[in-house]
């Protein structure tokens, strides 16, 4: 029987099935890079099954359990689609069979029923399979001890001795020689060894690694962690300043998944055997960070490229470290001090480099808790807003968390921002936003009747960049339209009068995030400390990092993607330089803005370089809730109130670079962009403002 008349004998419900599985299997493959086997798999993806339309781990369970052996069940935080994997082909395959287009019923968490399409799948996303690629610096070497040397190792820990050398943490039990690790203060004190140094039975071993050429130090530090299926370690970075380069973890007892983040977005996962050792130097160890997900088994491709579940057995892991000693570790301290201060940038590539550093990358990092503390519209902007006439096209370039995106209802608006998560945050909130550059909207030309830009010119950190932003906002606006430009000022206080920003230390005589009212990206808190690399592996009890990254590093629910991309190509000038998300690589935050041509052969004043000369002049860091000192400087934002970075919570101060305004200086800009005019200046509450009105 040709396939041609099998088709045909389907009846309709059948045709109209095999078509929404085939919708549901081509959104999937475009959206998450899931693909379908063709060939039967223990694997199964389930449609319509994930945490995200409101389906619990044990209602799948209970549905898919009836068929045979479930191994392994994973849902990701804020997906559609469920994995179920079985111990036999068998069982998945009945259960593809007899589930294949059936429905939940509705319950309290779920409105409606969810109808499941289930396929074989032979691919997983990042994360839950392993990567082939490796973070620069990392290596493994596979069965770098013996059996033998396994179970010498193995015995050499004795778990019931010595309380205070042996902690048992919420996710896992640990151990430590030489030096203990502090967890409180992520940190070791070399003054205060401990009575047992690394176990003699490691001797060998270490000679060996040393002799691999990737490890330059003796260790003199060991913690043994010891994992139950289950269990897994928060992503986190090494403390930096505690431990030399080369890290060295030995896998002992069982494989797992280790997962790697690097602050860009990017994550990979690297598959660690039992007997295996890894290596991190350079990059891997500095700037990526490393975590295990808390899950019974792993999902790795068998050699003729099945994937198969693997249970996880306890694992023992033993990492090498070498400690700086004090005395070394200040002198590096105060060189790094002085050698990687941030300075105000005299061209336009050191300008992206600072603001992909000290803006664009923080507010990656600081998305959510930012958010969590901009609520209250300032009045003067709401009033703007609400004065535009019924049905205008509003466009919001720097929207944040898209807080004057619901103003006035009756405009047709849409939010851009250059952070990603931000913009995540303006759909959840069900607005419509994309990511962009201010310097290179993609917006066409001349289609706003209006747009504002509150907050955003002043992370720009040269006047050619500042003109073109303005320059931008003017390019869309259709002639007659205005622009609402908001800036932060250099003056705090102007005739005796304080801002609100300067206030808030009066308040309760600590800075605070309660300061709301003084959005615009300024209200920040602060520390007056330098942020620091920090070991993270805390284990108070929250494990979240991990599953945040997968939350934040897929790519966004299929609906509210084609939604949000449909509305950005009708509006959307061909011809404009915008910043596309390059889904297949997943690197959100490392899109760059297009040509900057506009910029380097403009015949803008170059204020900068001329103002400078050629002395690199240092960013000081600004003390939070006092006056501005200069205006080129870096404010820092600090995580509060158990807030966690995105990437996992490593560094818990920030520091933006902001150039803050003085008076007149918007106007000025203002007059370096032709065809357009300043209709109305001021200042409210520690900012500079202009209506701008296209000609
Ligand atoms: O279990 C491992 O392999 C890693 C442990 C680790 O990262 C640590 O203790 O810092
Ligand atoms: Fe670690």
């Amino acid at each position: 029987m040709s396939a041609q008349s099998t088709v045909s004998k389907l009846s309709k419900s059948d045709r109209k099935l095999q078509k929404k599985i085939a919708k549901s299997q081509r959104t999937l493959l475009k959206h998450e890079g899931i693909e379908t086997s063709e060939k039967t798999t223990k694997i199964l993806c389930v449609n319509n099954a994930g945490l995200d339309v409101g389906v619990s781990y044990d209602e799948v369970h209970e549905v898919f359990n009836p068929f045979g052996k479930v191994d392994e069940i994973i849902m990701l935080p804020k997906k559609p689609y469920a994995f179920v994997c079985y111990q036999d082909l068998d069982s998945a395959e009945r259960a593809m069979n007899q589930l294949n287009g059936t429905s939940l019923p509705e319950t309290s968490s779920r409105k409606q029923s969810a109808t499941l399409y289930i396929f074989f799948v032979s691919k997983v996303p990042v994360g839950l399979s392993p990567s082939p690629d490796l973070p620069p610096g990392l290596v493994v070497r596979t069965d770098f001890v013996t059996e033998e040397e396994e179970r010498a190792f193995l015995s050499a820990v004795d778990w019931g001795s010595s309380p205070g050398e042996r902690s048992e943490l919420k996710h896992r039990q640990v151990k430590h020689f030489g030096f203990e690790f502090k967890y409180g203060i992520n940190d070791v004190d070399a003054d205060d060894p401990l009575p047992q140094g690394i176990p003699p039975v490691c001797s060998n071993f270490l000679q060996r690694a040393l002799a691999t050429g990737h490890v330059t130090h003796y260790p003199d530090q060991l913690t043994v962690n010891q994992y139950q299926p289950g269990q897994g370690i928060p992503s986190h970075i090494d403390t930096g300043p505690a431990f030399e380069d080369s890290i060295m973890s030995l896998s002992l007892g069982s494989q797992v998944l280790m997962d790697f983040h690097h602050p860009d977005g990017r994550q990979l996962s690297v598959l660690l055997p039992p007997r295996s050792l890894l290596i991190m130097t350079g990059e891997s160890r500095y700037v990526w960070s490393h975590g295990i997900t808390p899950r019974k088994s792993d999902i790795v491709p068998s050699a003729e490229g099945n994937l198969n579940v693997v249970p996880r057995a306890v694992r023992t892991s033993f990492t090498f470290r070498k400690i700086i000693l004090p005395a070394e570790r200040r002198r590096r301290e105060a060189q790094q001090g002085s050698e990687n201060r941030p300075t105000i940038p005299v061209s336009s590539s050191e300008a992206e480099k600072l603001e992909t550093h000290h803006v664009h990358q923080v507010y990656e990092e600081i998305a959510s808790h930012f958010s969590g503390t901009r609520h209250s519209p300032w009045p003067r902007i709401s009033e703007f807003l609400l004065k535009q006439p019924p049905g205008s096209l509003m466009a919001d370039i720097g929207c944040g968390n898209g807080k004057y995106l619901g103003i006035n209802k009756s405009l047709y608006q849409i939010g851009s921002d250059r952070s990603f998560k931000l913009t995540e945050i303006c759909r959840e909130r069900g607005f419509q936003a994309f990511v962009a550059d201010v310097l290179s909207v993609p917006l066409r030309s001349e289609s706003f009747d209006v747009c504002i830009c509150i907050a955003v010119i002043h992370h720009l950190s040269t006047e050619e960049r500042r003109i073109h932003a303005i320059s931008e906002l003017v390019r869309v606006l259709r002639p007659g339209g205005q622009a609402l430009v908001y800036v932060w000022a250099m003056e705090q206080e102007i005739n005796k009068v304080k801002s609100k920003y300067l206030k808030e230390k009066e308040f309760d005589g600590s800075p605070s995030v309660r300061d709301d009212s003084n959005s615009h990206g300024n209200g920040c808190e602060q520390t007056g400390e330098d942020s620091k690399q920090q070991h993270i592996s805390d284990d108070s009890g929250d494990i979240s990092s991990n599953s945040k990254h997968q939350e934040c590093d897929v790519v966004k629910s299929d609906n509210s993607c084609q939604w949000t991309e449909r509305q950005t190509t009708e509006i959307c000038d061909e011809n404009s330089h915008g910043i596309r998300q390059n889904s297949d690589s997943k690197m959100k935050t490392q899109t760059h803005f297009g040509d900057n041509k506009q910029l380097d052969s403009s015949n803008l004043p170059n204020k900068s370089s001329e103002q400078y000369g050629k002395q690199p002049k240092e960013l000081v860091v600004h003390k939070n809730r006092t006056n501005f000192q200069q205006q080129d400087l870096l404010v820092p934002w600090q995580l509060k109130g158990g807030a966690r970075s995105e990437a996992g919570g490593g560094e818990q101060v920030f520091h933006r670079f902001y150039h803050v305004f003085q008076r007149g200086e918007l106007e000025r800009l203002c007059g370096h962009v032709t065809g357009c005019q300043v209709v109305n200046g001021y200042y409210d509450q520690g900012n500079w403002a202009v209506i701008l009105q296209k000609m």
